[in-house]
């Protein structure tokens, strides 16, 4: 046997018994991100550590499997109440970078969120046809309430991207469960609106017959009905739309989310597209995180851009998570007809969301 050998033998040893031993232990901390200051250091050597809560759903399963090709992620934590050893099993056996490990019910809460860089909150139930997203509010502020609880204990330094609905008021519910523990940075914290904007930019390229790679609208407001407000007038490459044109965008944008519920009768709301939009911010999230510049991507956050205390617009990423809120630049008359009716109701969700945690 070549010298070292039984050292080496000893250590594939070892990764065999560290794949027998059901939850993670050690193993976590040797996949350590840069750390130390407030903000990450530039080039992470060795990736994130991203946590998916809600990881067997029709989101998160779809989203596991891409946060599982996603270079930047050294380790992928799959948290659930129900599935997660099969989930885990399944996507562990894929031959990319990320260590998986699965983690299942409250108990093991903790476990999953300790020393994570980025949180993804897919958990909560879906539409059914009929239903509006604020009907979700009593079943779905409940399980935010206590998986944020879970991140300001164990990560409160973790960049937190919420998606469970209504994100109107899931985003406001987030930050008074981390107001409440002393660990509130609105910095590290974005409602996913990047489904609206994937949308918009497919159904403005196919009126406009380009490919819809190469077509940005940015989605400002909210992420619920006439709160979803396409700036038309701000899309990339310029381009302009006669009222018709307008009134059926518009109205499409706002309705993509039923237009999905109404297809699947019954079956839940939008899973595919959506894992593919909370992957794409996600990557957009860590790419800030290592120190790329020019990450801009809209997402509802804590902002001052409108009276609101929370509104969807262009943000930049950074190592700090939000470096900037952008301005909403020109709105036309009809945007501007349109933001006064996207800030009443928001406004209701805000508050509904604020008063569920101080109640
Ligand atoms: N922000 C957005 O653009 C979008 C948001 N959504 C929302 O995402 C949420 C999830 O949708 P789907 O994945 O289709 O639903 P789903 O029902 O298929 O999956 C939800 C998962 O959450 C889990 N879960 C429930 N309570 C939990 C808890 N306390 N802790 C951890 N996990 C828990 C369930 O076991 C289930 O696996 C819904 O609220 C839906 O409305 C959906 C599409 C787009
Ligand atoms: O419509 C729903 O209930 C799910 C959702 O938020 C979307 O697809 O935009």
């Amino acid at each position: 046997m070549e010298q070292g050998g039984d050292a080496a033998a000893a250590r594939r040893m070892e990764r065999i018994a560290s794949h027998l031993r059901p939850t993670p232990s050690s193993q976590m901390e040797e996949v350590s991100l840069l750390r130390g200051s407030n903000c990450r250091a530039k080039g992470a050597a060795t990736g994130f550590k991203v946590a998916i809560l809600g990881a067997s759903g029709g989101i998160g399963q779809p989203l596991a499997l891409l946060m599982k090709m996603n270079p930047l992620v050294s380790l992928l934590h799959l948290y659930d109440v129900v599935n997660t050893p099969g989930v885990t099993a399944d996507i562990s056996h894929m031959n990319t970078g990320a260590v998986v490990r699965g983690f299942l019910g409250q108990p093991q809460l903790e476990n999953a969120l300790t020393g994570m860089d980025l949180v993804i909150i897919p958990a909560g139930v879906p539409r059914k046809p009929g239903m509006t997203r604020d009907d979700l509010f009593n079943i779905n502020a409940g399980i935010v309430r206590t998986l944020c609880q879970g991140v300001a204990k164990c990560c409160p330094k973790a960049i937190v991207n919420v998606i469970s609905n209504p994100v109107n008021s899931t985003v406001p519910i987030a930050a008074e469960v981390f107001k409440k523990a002393g660990t509130y940075d609105p910095k590290l914290l974005l409602g996913v609106t990047t489904l609206d904007v994937v949308r918009a930019n497919t159904f403005v390229a196919e009126v406009l017959g380009l490919d819809p790679r190469d077509v940005s609208v940015p989605v400002i407001g909210g992420h619920a009905g006439v709160t979803i407000l396409p700036l038309l007038s701000q899309v990339n490459p310029p381009c302009s739309f006669n009222s018709e044109e307008i009134s059926y965008l518009t109205t499409r944008i706002q309705n993509g989310g039923t237009e999905v519920v109404e297809a699947k009768a019954g079956a839940g709301s939008a899973t595919l597209s959506m894992a593919y939009a909370a992957a794409k911010f996600a990557d957009a999230c860590l790419r800030g995180l290592r120190g790329d510049s020019g990450i801009v991507e809209c997402s509802y956050v804590a902002s001052q851009v409108t009276e609101l205390p929370f509104f969807a617009s262009k943000v930049r990423l950074g190592r700090c998570g939000i470096e900037e809120i952008l301005s909403l630049g020109p709105l036309n008359e009809f945007e501007r007809a349109g933001l006064e009716k996207t800030k009443k109701e928001l406004a209701e969700s805000i508050q509904k969301g604020v008063a569920f945690i101080s109640k």
